[in-house]
């Protein structure tokens, strides 16, 4: 079964309810009937109903049975606002402020519903920049307990390929840390692994990637990426988990054998780590495009509850499978 549908399935035993805060967006509606069809979520939506179902109308697609909430008429906003707040009220935020957020930015309204448990996830991203998604999450939601900190990931499915987990891999970061530090490079495999486990579920077998293998080329960056694997050896000992790596090295049997002869991880890696953001978001987007694999996320890792990112140039299916994945990680909570 292909990694997606697994998902779906395993979404559909345990139904969890999913916030969709942009509801001006198309990809969002068609998303929003499809996860009805299947099955593998209930739908919040944040708008105006009437322009929800004009929408809907012009898409010719199905949304009954989902829930609208207006932030304007919603019996909730007095609640949200005052513990909006209250969470805030030090970082300058007044009762006016977080009114204001509430009534006009839909992905706030979002999060604090998600913070209220009026709704187990939520899934933004399409329409919106990803800082405007996870600025909000981050300040609201929090690191979870016993996370260092929280990061964000792709998992990509990659057509007839032979590498990874059956084509299957986590990227990470590449949606939020923009130049992690050796430490938090070591976090980001940590969590990393443990989505990985969570989601795909084999054993997660990572790469600490880089531009040289083992010596091959000196520079500080490449110590960067020495010292994040020396430090995820010695704080995470259970990890299997191997740097520097370059790309083919990590995933190429062939060519692990020639460049990295005695490594457990090189030739066999699904879980990619990369230096800093800019490697991670151009390769997911590089594999993404040009391998045709589906790629779904940017998903975060170590947030309190689940939101996940979307990019803007998703396709709706890409969203049904995010809203799904969503869900996944609420059973998980
Ligand atoms: C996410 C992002 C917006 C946060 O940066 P910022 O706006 O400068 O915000 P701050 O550093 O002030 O952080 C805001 C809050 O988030 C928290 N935070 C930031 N990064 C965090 C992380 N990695 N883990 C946990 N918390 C984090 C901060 O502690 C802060 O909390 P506080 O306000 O309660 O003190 C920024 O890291 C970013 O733009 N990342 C890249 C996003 C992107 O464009 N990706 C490419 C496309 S996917
Ligand atoms: C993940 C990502 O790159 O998001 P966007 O394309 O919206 O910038």
């Amino acid at each position: 079964m292909k990694f997606i549908d697994e998902i779906k399935a395993r979404a559909k035993q345990d139904v969890k309810t999913i916030v969709l805060p942009e509801t001006r967006d198309k990809r969002t509606l068609i998303a929003a009937a499809q996860v009805l069809k299947e099955g593998t979520a209930k739908i919040v939506m944040v708008g105006d109903e009437e322009k929800i179902k004009d929408g809907a109308h012009w898409l010719d697609v199905e949304l009954d049975g989902i829930t609208v909430v207006n932030p304007e008429t919603s019996p909730k906003l007095d609640e949200y606002v005052n513990l909006l707040y209250e969470l805030r009220k030090k970082k300058g935020m007044t009762l006016e402020s977080a009114r204001e957020q509430l009534l006009n930015n839909y992905i706030m309204f979002g999060v604090m519903m998600v913070k209220c448990k009026d709704a187990d996830g939520m899934v933004a991203g399409c329409c919106h920049a990803t800082a405007d998604v996870l600025r909000p999450s981050l300040q609201i939601l929090k690191t979870a307990p016993g996370t260092e900190l929280v990061s964000g990931f792709f998992i990509l499915d990659v057509p007839n390929c032979e590498y990874g987990e059956h084509g299957t891999f986590l990227f990470a970061d590449c949606g939020l840390n923009q130049d992690p530090n050796a430490e938090e490079m070591a976090a980001i495999a940590h969590s990393s692994s443990k989505s990985f486990r969570n989601l795909v579920g084999g054993n997660p077998i990572i790469a600490m990637l880089s531009h040289s293998t083992k010596g091959s080329a000196k520079h500080p960056l490449v110590d960067k990426v020495v010292e994040a694997t020396r430090i995820a050896h010695e704080k995470y000992p259970q990890l299997v988990i191997d740097g520097e790596l370059q790309t083919d090295a990590a995933i190429v049997p062939e060519v692990a054998k020639s460049k990295a002869p005695g490594s457990e991880v090189a030739g066999k890696a699904n879980v990619l780590v990369f230096p800093n953001l800019d490697c991670g978001n151009i390769s997911y987007k590089l594999v993404q495009r040009l391998a045709k694999a589906e790629a779904y996320g940017p998903m975060l890792q170590g947030l309190s509850s689940p939101v996940n990112d979307l990019s803007r140039g998703c396709s709706a299916e890409d969203i049904t499978g995010v809203i799904a994945l969503t869900a996944v990680q609420a059973q998980l909570q």
